[in-house]
């Protein structure tokens, strides 16, 4: 499958019928109410999706657009008529239902399903497994992200992306129904960037999966190590094989790509004779190259921490160990931080994670419950991951204590963690069954 652009993306917009963006249902959904949203002001925020296709996905739904003037536009195609809008809520009408074709039985059988009544297992989450799922990802095959979605959802239909926004945006816009994203590694740290992405975006986080990374040299068959002048790979490759380089005599030009398997994609196409790439055993497969050296991640267990996105969050529950990932700013500083943290401290919550990301010159609009829009200034903003869910009251009562402390506050996500117990990465070859 050939990876997504931010242009296929823009391509794709007539195709799905209109071109017009509109909030998906729950962009609203504040799970500490009376909290401010965050957009920025320079109007980044993408959190749009395509309203033929969510209009096609949920027939019998109302929902809170971004502005009057979208809503009161009529849309064509995707079956439904048309739109009204009304102080910002737009009535979607309802599908007409056609003759039933008994002899058809999938005919028969959509019919059912529109007339048949919601239940409450319609209304609960999708399922984690599931062969329909389609999960965005960064890179090209053979990526390790593309391991993290198969290992996060068996049998999912993996979707390339050139780029992590393009993840994003192909969630926002219904062409996927999860992304996969990188945030952190035991061996090189936090993926910032990706941090500063569930910022800027309205997805939720849904679930996380720590994955074994075990790195292969790469190159073309018959090319020696004496041979090579450079090794490309994602700044992250680099950065984890680093001292296993030097200790190899590698002492050549480390360049940074994309992704690791778009470096090995690179030196295929190319006949790249002098370059080897850091990338999976599975890379090596799908691309025709040999593997010069096995396993050279300077620590044995290296393992990189992905979160699933959605659109919509996933029901806090209390029943298995669930974890909560926050962001909260205060315009008046950073000294904020010391009472956030001892509002964990008090009811023994424990911390997995502390990040802070400068955001200086970045004004961000913040939206009231009656959307009113006021620009601040925060000089960071700060990333917080405790072990908790939102389902039990300290943590309730932690994320009320912090809102009184912070002008902005918002709850990424709170979802299951996961439980595998952290050991020394064997290859990645195996881990995808995608
Ligand atoms: O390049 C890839 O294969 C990726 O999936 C990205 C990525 C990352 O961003 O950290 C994922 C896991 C590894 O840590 C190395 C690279």
């Amino acid at each position: 499958m050939k990876a997504l652009t931010s242009s296929s993306l823009y391509n794709l917009k007539p195709m799905l019928g209109s071109n017009q963006p509109v909030a998906p249902a729950t962009a609203t959904a504040r799970m500490v109410r009376s909290n401010p949203l965050v957009h920025y002001a320079n109007g980044s925020d993408s959190s749009v999706t395509n309203r033929s296709q969510w209009q096609s996905s949920c027939a019998i739904l109302t929902s809170k657009v971004v502005s009057q003037e979208q809503s009161k536009s009529s849309v064509s195609g995707g079956g439904i008529d048309h739109v009204n809008g009304d102080n910002g809520v737009a009535r979607v009408n309802l599908v007409p239902i056609e003759k039933s074709d008994n002899n058809n039985p999938l005919v028969s059988q959509s019919h059912y399903h529109l007339q048949k009544p919601l239940t409450v297992t319609d209304l609960s989450p999708a399922p984690m497994h599931g062969s329909n799922l389609r999960v965005a990802y960064q890179g090209v095959p053979g990526a390790y992200s593309e391991a993290a979605a198969g290992k996060a959802y068996p049998n999912c239909q993996a979707v390339p992306c050139d780029q992590f926004e393009v993840a994003f945006q192909a969630v926002e816009l219904w062409i996927a129904d999860r992304a996969v994203l990188p945030v952190e590694n035991s061996l090189g740290g936090s993926i910032h960037r990706n941090y500063d992405l569930l910022l800027r975006h309205r997805l939720h986080i849904v679930g996380e999966v720590q994955l074994p990374v075990h790195h292969c040299l790469l190159a073309l068959p018959g090319v020696r190590k004496e041979f090579l002048t450079r090794v490309i790979s994602h700044p992250q490759g680099l950065a984890q094989c680093e001292h296993t380089l030097t200790k190899l005599g590698l002492n050549v030009a480390r360049e940074a790509v994309d992704d690791t398997a778009g470096a090995a994609e690179f030196i295929a196409t190319n006949n790249l004779r002098d370059t080897a790439a850091i990338a999976s055993a599975r890379a090596a497969e799908i691309y025709g190259l040999t593997i010069l050296e096995d396993g050279i991640q300077d620590d044995a267990s290296n393992v990189t921490r992905f979160v699933m996105l959605a659109r919509e969050p996933i029901i806090p529950r209390t029943d298995r160990p669930f974890k909560t990932s926050i962001v909260f700013a205060h315009e008046k500083g950073t000294s904020v931080l010391f009472k956030v943290l001892s509002a964990f401290a008090f009811r023994d919550i424990s911390l997995t994670k502390i990040e802070s990301r400068p955001n200086h010159n970045r004004p961000m609009r913040l939206v009231d419950d009656a959307n009113v829009g006021t620009a601040k200034h925060f000089e960071y903003m700060f990333y917080i991951d405790f072990e908790a869910s939102m389902a039990e009251p300290r943590a309730q009562n932690a994320l009320s204590e912090v809102q009184e402390f912070t002008s902005f506050l918002r709850v990424l996500g709170s979802y299951p963690m996961d439980m595998t117990p952290w050991s020394p990465s064997t290859s990645t070859s195996h881990t995808s069954p995608l």
